[in-house]
């Protein structure tokens, strides 16, 4: 019997919302998804990875106990998933949840235990997708730009990518083979950070806090004003550097504007860095259009800023208008992900993350 072609991605990102599954067919032509699941986080495992974000008491043994927790919340993923499947599943590609990324002092850390994934599902699990970019010097990060070129990349046409997830990454899809990107800074991290101390919600629903606002352009500069936006790339960043802190850091230089005109600030800084990027990497072509993805295309604020920060001339779309549902994308990229290391092909491009070459990325934990 020919082995399966199925595969199952989850990707649980720095939005600490809770884990995205799909279920994908890799057999014949193209990529195509066949289901798709969320679990969310129990608030009490949402707060402990939040914690562990940083440093804290005894936090060895409270790393441990979460990653047996967030194993049982991939599991009730994986299940949704298997239950619809059409055939045995080839294996689990699975993220795990960034806890520390410094990848300049040579670590990544994806919480994770995968043994317990595999033993809760009775499928193989393949896991720890970025040490080895990193031990290749690369950054480890993004990885999604070697599979968005697989899925979205068209010969001839520049197309660029936009995930907008807690962090912001860009994939540059140049036509002709090559293919740039990094992470540009904060996606949604600090616009969920303010509207949850402001409004106790999670997330600002379509941009609409940010709407009842205006930007406050002497805001706006003091958050650009920051040295990672200058950093040529390869680049990536996370909680590490967008936090809290860093935040009310910034507001402690201009203090006293409306909650409404932080977050409608926020929201461009976020829309600013991106197109900033986008520009940076395609001075010699300009790009056709831009395919956002990520929880951030359900943002309708946001998306306009960013074709107004694009000049007004290129058109930001949907990446649902290629084929792929915007919260699908990054779970898909790890079951192709997955799909890649069975086949011992590499995972990694070393032109976006600076790893010395190219690398099969990700170690199995047999069913
Ligand atoms: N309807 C909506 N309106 C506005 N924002 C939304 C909406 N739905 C989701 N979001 C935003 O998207 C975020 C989740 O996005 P996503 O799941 O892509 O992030 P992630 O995968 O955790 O992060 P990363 O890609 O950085 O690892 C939410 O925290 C929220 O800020
Ligand atoms: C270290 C880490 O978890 N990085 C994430 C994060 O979320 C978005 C951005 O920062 C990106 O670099 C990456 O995720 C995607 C899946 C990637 O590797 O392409």
């Amino acid at each position: 019997m020919p082995a399966s072609s199925l595969y199952i991605g989850l990707m649980s990102g720095t939005s600490l919302d809770g884990v995205d599954g799909v279920l994908a067919d890799f057999s014949g032509r193209g990529i195509r998804t066949l289901q798709a699941a969320f679990t969310p986080f129990p608030a009490t495992l949402r707060s402990e990875l939040m914690a562990l974000q940083a440093a804290s008491e005894n936090e060895l043994e409270r790393e441990a106990l979460a990653a047996n927790a967030l194993a049982r919340c991939y599991a009730d993923c994986v299940q949704q998933l298997l239950a619809q499947a059409p055939g045995p599943v080839r294996a689990v590609a699975v993220h795990g949840q960034t806890i520390r990324h410094r990848p300049e002092l040579g670590f990544t850390r994806q919480t994770n235990n995968p043994a317990l994934l595999a033993e809760l599902t009775g499928v193989d699990v393949i896991a720890d997708f970025r040490t080895r970019d990193i031990a290749a010097g690369g950054q480890g990060a993004p990885l999604v730009p070697a599979f968005h070129e697989a899925r979205f990349g068209k010969p001839n046409t520049v197309r660029v990518v936009v995930n907008i997830g807690g962090i912001g990454n860009i994939s540059v899809l140049h036509g002709d083979g090559r293919v740039s990107g990094y992470d540009t800074g904060p996606g949604n991290v600090l616009m969920d950070l303010w509207v949850a101390r402001h409004t106790g919600k999670a997330y600002d629903e379509d941009g609409a806090f940010a709407a009842s606002g205006k930007v406050d352009e002497q805001l706006l500069e003091i958050l650009l004003d920051e040295s990672y936006f200058r950093q040529p790339p390869p680049k990536s960043t996370g909680r590490d550097l967008f936090h809290a802190e860093w935040l009310d850091g910034k507001l402690a230089q201009r203090p006293g504007l409306a909650p409404a005109d932080v977050q409608a600030t926020l929201t461009r800084l976020t829309a600013v860095s991106l197109a900033r990027a986008i520009a940076a990497e395609t001075v010699d072509k300009p790009a056709q259009a831009v395919y956002v993805c990520g929880g951030g295309a359900y943002n309708g604020v946001l998306l306009r800023d960013i074709e107004t920060a694009l000049g007004g001339g290129i058109p930001v779309k949907s990446t649902e208008e290629l084929g792929v549902a915007p919260n699908r994308v990054e779970a898909l990229a790890f079951a192709w992900l997955g799909y890649q290391f069975t086949r011992r092909k590499p995972g990694n491009l070393p032109a976006v993350t600076g790893a010395a070459g190219l690398r099969v990325l990700g170690a199995l934990y047999p069913a």
